[in-house]
């Protein structure tokens, strides 16, 4: 009588597990599968030395389903720590499991862990419940073996695409790491560095959001509506440290701003997509406190003017945390950009690295000059002390340089008076190579509108520099903007500054875009977007 009892609430506990999981309930599901888990384990401890085999095998296999299925419940809850390690229970039991297989390859997927999860996609196709589900297990074994070539080789092309009008689904994108290290920083704390040569555009990260929250809104909006998305965004990251160890430990790894110069150096391998969940990531759970710290140490605008967003209405705001590019320091005399795809930000170079060389990039807008610039380095914590900073410092307190910002401030003032003002105090400065572009970087809005204009260029256009001069020591000073390049494209071609040769322009065009948007689209995708 006992063992038709024991029987029947085992049997109980497994349709209810089943049936919340099909009705979507998964803590329900969750708490089922672990009762029956519990009750089957307990009893095998009691009665094991009077089974017979058959029996005993047939609670195994059920045992092995409890966790498959709990496994899935708490996948579907994102809890990915927990359900796999109810895979790897299940697979202990039986190595073949078809659906804890499926259910492993998912986890890993989702974690960007492509060669492991394409191995367990391979084994559940050799089951013959594959045969079933043929669609399903084929086309996680093709997107699989897509990422997986795409996070080898960064042979990323985003060019149909742009092409296509950013219609439809954005492009798959896997984890990238290219050549880069995480060292020691003379900036501050740690940075990332290039490990060899590098030319302008080649591509150097490709990674996903921890978290990441956005929502569209009229500029005009108020700055309760950044609190909710912070808030939103906030709570997204806490919910996934909380249930991914992985999450957790590498967000422990990111700088709260205090004391960088005693921070540790982590290992870059452990922040590429196949590192192990489990062996490398004990650490203790981060409380409340510590979290908050790092984002607003380590948080990214999607929107900002120093970056660029494929595809997204321009009323939208975002907040994201990705985690290589956290240890990427300021510079107002930038080399990498970054490019946000959907969840995904791309980091390229946007001028030649040196092998050795610090990576950095700019936090905000670098095209304006020093005081503005020390305001958003304020607001960041931090001053800023690179190479075109410590310059400007050394020639703004002089008398001529105070007068120029005076009457910039003002506004409403011939700007073409002010470029040949400050083009003549470089002349008279003997001010030369990148610290003229420096200079030029820092007043680009007064140069923009007077290229801008017919008229003042009728005024002004022979007594100060051609677009395209003032564009080559910009770029070479700070690195290609897109701004830069569209004045390039459009104001230059209009007017026919210096001798216009179609071919030559886009050519050069193409080659300062690819220091924009980097080497992942083709000229005509390029030509769209410029
Ligand atoms: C996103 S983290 C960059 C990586 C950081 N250095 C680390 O060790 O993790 C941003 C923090 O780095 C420091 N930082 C970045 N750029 C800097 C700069 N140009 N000058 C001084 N500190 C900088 C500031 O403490 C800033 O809050």
């Amino acid at each position: 009588m006992e063992e038709a009892d024991h029987e029947e609430k085992l049997q109980n506990l497994r349709s209810k597990a089943t049936e919340f999981l099909l009705r979507e309930e998964y803590k329900e599901s969750i708490q089922a599968c672990s009762q029956f888990i519990t009750l089957c384990q307990d009893y095998i401890s009691k009665n094991s030395p009077q089974f017979d085999s058959d029996h005993f095998l047939k609670l195994q296999k059920s045992i092995c389903l409890a966790f498959s299925n709990r496994a899935e419940a708490r996948f579907r809850l994102k809890e990915f720590s927990a359900s796999l390690e109810d895979c790897d229970e299940a697979l202990r039991i039986e190595s073949t499991h078809f659906k804890t297989l499926l259910c492993k390859g998912k986890i890993l997927l989702n974690q960007n862990r492509y060669g492991v999860a394409l191995d367990c996609f391979r084994a559940a196709n050799l089951d013959p419940q594959a045969n079933e589900n043929s669609e399903i297990v084929n086309g996680y074994l093709e997107k699989c073996k897509k990422l997986e070539f795409l996070s080898r080789t960064g042979a990323f092309d985003v060019s149909d695409w742009i092409l296509n009008g950013f219609r439809g689904k954005t492009p798959e994108l896997a984890e990238y790491v290219g050549a880069v290290e995480i060292k020691k920083s003379d900036i501050s704390g740690r940075g990332l560095f290039a490990t060899k040569n590098i030319d302008s555009g080649t591509l150097l990260l490709v990674t996903k959001a921890i978290a990441i929250d956005r929502a569209i809104f009229p500029q005009d909006s108020s700055e309760n509506v950044q609190l909710v998305i912070w808030k939103n965004f906030i709570d997204k990251v806490v919910d996934s440290a909380t249930k991914c160890r992985k999450i957790n430990c590498l967000i422990s790894k990111l700088s709260t701003g205090e004391n960088e110069d005693s921070i540790e150096v982590p290992d870059i391998s452990l922040f590429r997509p196949e590192a192990d969940d489990n062996s490398s990531f004990s650490c203790e759970k981060l409380d409340i406190g510590r979290i908050l710290s790092i984002l607003d140490v380590n948080s990214i605008l999607e929107d900002a003017i120093s970056s660029k967003v494929l595809s997204k209405n321009t009323d939208y705001q975002g907040v994201g945390l990705w985690f290589l590019p956290s240890f990427i320091n300021h510079s107002c005399d930038p080399n990498v950009r970054r490019l946000h795809i959907g969840d995904h930000v791309i980091v390229h170079a946007s001028r030649d690295v040196k092998a050795g060389e610090e990576l950095t990039f700019s936090y905000f807008d670098v095209l304006s000059p020093l005081s503005n610039r020390r305001g958003m380095t304020g607001n960041w914590g931090f001053s800023c002390r690179c190479k075109r900073c410590e310059f400007e410092d050394s020639i703004c307190s002089n008398q001529e340089m105070r007068e120029i910002e005076m009457v910039l401030g003002k506004g409403l003032v011939d700007m073409g008076g002010v470029v040949y003002r400050l083009e003549e105090c470089m002349r008279r400065w003997m001010v030369r190579g990148k610290a003229k572009g420096y200079l030029r970087a820092s007043y680009w809005e007064a140069y923009l509108q007077v290229y801008e204009s017919e008229k003042l260029m009728r005024k002004w256009g022979r007594k100060i520099p051609s677009i395209e001069s003032v564009i080559d020591s910009i770029v070479d000073a700070v690195g290609s903007d897109e701004r830069v390049v569209k004045l390039y494209m459009e104001g230059g071609l209009k007017m026919r500054v210096g001798g216009y040769n179609g071919v030559v322009e886009m050519e050069k065009a193409m080659k300062l875009g690819k220091g924009v948007y980097g080497k992942v689209m083709k000229k005509q995708a390029m030509k769209i977007l410029l």
